[in-house]
């Protein structure tokens, strides 16, 4: 694991500036009550005004110095955990960019929500009151304990013991919190997942009147988290009383046997005074530093678990024969790249770049017996599964529901990576690209349309291929093209229309014409449409059906695979691919299926098609 000091070196003169001014901080507020026993000794006890004075602007002066150089402490400490709380959310971000979609499944997104906000929260809290509050503690115990044993070393024992109990009693209650604290961080993540779950689908949740139901599993979880919060209250609480009374045990001891020094003659009244103040100094600071030490190991586990997705390796697996080449360029890669998707940006042996053009004979497109199974799946989802795509084809995917059609669109931009077989673009296996310059090739729109907070204008240019320069006109191009065009100009804004998080404020239909705008903008190689088209009406329908005909007929030839419902859109492409129970049952045109596959047959005859 790497050491959290990592994190800090880069901070270090900031470092070094909280560490001198919490030296001043203490010997300012230990000069105070020496110089109110000076007071008491040679000014209050001897009648001497002058001295009185003179005594008292110093300890203004040292009072008003000692302010700043807290302040300024307080003020450098936040701002070092700031820095730090921002790199590790920083390195969690691109860390995330890099998992593939298995282990975001891997480790559920209640947990991963928790560990880039509340975890790196408590870990920036910690090392910020930690510098405030656990730096200035060493040296106010060496320091109030010196000046308390120079004075009397009975007093200096009795300060000791006080110190020694309290340290007990804390590591008696932290032994007792750790292990409530760690399960009450497993709680607030099921919690995280249950709420995201029951807003996600609140319209499902009110539509089948399940708030009873949905409440109960909140009942069962929700006070399994209270039983916990409650049992470590209930250990703090046995604990706290009793620093208490150990605190104010400290000033009667202190009394007992100050007074008695003073009536032998060993020590004068003034010094009784300093001492009880060094002693609450002293404790105050252990127990102000406790409250912190109390939160390392929560916030240790924190880091644990937040290190745990930093150094979280990909687990998709490559196809022989370019696992082990991929597998040595990853780990020559720079790791946690920025790219969005599944890998780091180097995976891939090398960058190949375009081998074909339009008018070669080399598919666009091919899958060579693949065989893909999902994470622990008894059975592949797809088998041997061997199909062409040439450059200005249109193939449609058809099939059952669940057979296996969305995830061979998701193989191809490498959203998975297969068990065996290849799948080859432009003639080089996609395991050979560099996958930002293979997905650049590609405008993938999905089942369901997913849009960003943000405006129409950057959810559509956020199919933008990288280094790729949209002009306005670029953008309202492709929503004319995707017909999205008519609905956005009578929104508010039009362009700068504020879509919500996932699109909600959207219909159906528009989320999915601003998906299709999303991919035509790129300009891409190959279209990929996931059943896109259901959600349109008919009128739109057509007329995006057209403009996309249109395209595939422009200089580079664009490809388009589009998964299908209805037979009337499959026959019109040039091929279809029939899909059943992840195995190919099928492959041609419409007239050669309708002869030659039953699965076609029976497509066909569902949807009252006569050959
Ligand atoms: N993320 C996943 N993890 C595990 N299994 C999955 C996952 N996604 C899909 N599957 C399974 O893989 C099989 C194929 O799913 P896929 O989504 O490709 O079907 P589909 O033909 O596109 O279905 P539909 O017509 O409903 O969209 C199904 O049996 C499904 O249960």
């Amino acid at each position: 694991m790497k050491p959290f000091m990592h994190y800090i070196k880069p901070l270090w003169f900031p470092a070094a500036i909280v560490s001198l001014l919490s030296l001043l901080t203490v010997a300012g507020t230990l000069y105070i009550p020496t110089l109110t026993a000076t007071i008491i000794n040679d000014g209050v006890l001897k009648g001497d005004l002058e001295m009185i004075t003179s005594s008292s602007i110093n300890m203004l002066v040292v009072a008003l110095l000692t302010v700043l150089s807290a302040i300024l402490g307080v003020a450098m400490s936040a701002h070092i955990s700031a820095s730090v709380g921002k790199v590790l959310r920083d390195d969690l971000v691109k860390a995330l960019q890099c998992f593939s979609l298995r282990d975001f499944t891997h480790f559920g997104t209640g947990t991963i929500l928790m560990r880039t906000s509340r975890d790196v929260e408590k870990i920036q809290s910690v090392l910020g009151e930690g510098l405030n509050m656990i730096l200035p503690m060493p040296l106010m115990i060496c320091v109030g304990l010196g000046l308390t044993f120079y004075k009397s070393w009975q007093l200096g024992l009795v300060i000791l013991a006080v110190m020694a109990c309290m340290i007990l009693t804390i590591i008696f209650i932290e032994s007792r919190a750790l292990p409530i604290i760690k399960a009450i961080q497993l709680k607030l993540d099921d919690i995280t997942d249950l709420v995201r779950d029951h807003i996600v689908g609140m319209p499902v949740i009110r539509a089948f009147n399940r708030r009873t139901y949905e409440n109960d599993k909140e009942i069962v979880i929700f006070t399994e988290s209270a039983r916990l919060n409650k049992k470590l209250r209930q250990t703090f609480a046995i604990g706290l009383p009793t620093i208490l009374i150990l605190f104010n045990m400290s000033t009667v001891a202190i009394l007992w046997f100050g007074g008695y020094n003073v009536s032998m003659g060993s020590l004068q009244v003034g010094d009784i005074m300093a001492v009880i103040e060094y002693a609450n100094l002293i404790l105050l600071s252990m127990l102000m530093a406790i409250f912190v030490i109390i939160d390392i190991p929560e916030a240790i586990v924190c880091y644990a678990r937040i290190r745990e997705l930093l150094e979280h390796e990909n687990t998709d697996t490559f196809p022989e024969p370019y696992a082990s080449s991929i597998t040595n360029s990853m780990s020559q890669s720079t790791k946690h790249s920025t790219n969005q998707g599944s890998y780091q940006t180097s995976t891939g042996t090398g960058t190949a770049t375009a081998t074909a053009t339009a008018t070669d004979n080399t598919p666009l497109l091919e899958f060579r017996n693949v065989t893909f199974r999902y994470d622990n799946a008894e059975s592949p989802a797809l088998e041997n599964i061997s199909f062409k795509v040439y450059h200005g084809e249109t193939l449609a995917i058809m099939g059952d529901i669940g057979s296996g059609k969305s995830t061979i669109t998701n193989l191809i931009p490498r959203l998975f990576a297969i068990e065996s077989g290849d799948i080859l673009f432009k003639g080089k296996s996609i395991y050979e690209w560099n996958v930002d310059d293979l997905r650049a090739h590609i405008g993938y729109v999905p089942q369901k349309a997913y849009l960003f907070t943000g405006t129409i204008d950057m959810n559509v240019r956020y199919g933008a291929a990288s280094g790729q320069v949209l002009s306005v006109e670029d953008v309202e191009n492709a929503c004319h093209l995707a017909k999205a065009d008519e609905f956005i100009n009578r929104l508010d804004g039009g362009y700068q229309y504020t879509v919500s998080q996932g699109g909600t404020n959207l219909s159906g239909g528009q989320r999915q014409r601003l998906a299709m705008a999303r991919a035509l903008v790129r300009k891409p190689d190959l279209f990929i449409f996931d059943d896109s088209f259901s959600a349109l009406d008919g009128t739109t329908e057509r007329a995006v059906r057209t403009a996309l005909q249109e395209e595939l007929q422009k200089d580079n030839r664009p490809a388009l695979i589009s998964v299908e419902q209805k037979v009337s859109a499959a026959k019109k492409a040039d091929h279809i691919l029939i899909i059943n129970r992840g195995q190919v049952a099928g492959y041609g045109t419409h007239d050669e299926l309708a002869t030659t596959s039953t699965v076609y047959q029976q497509i066909l005859a569902s949807q009252e098609v006569t050959a």
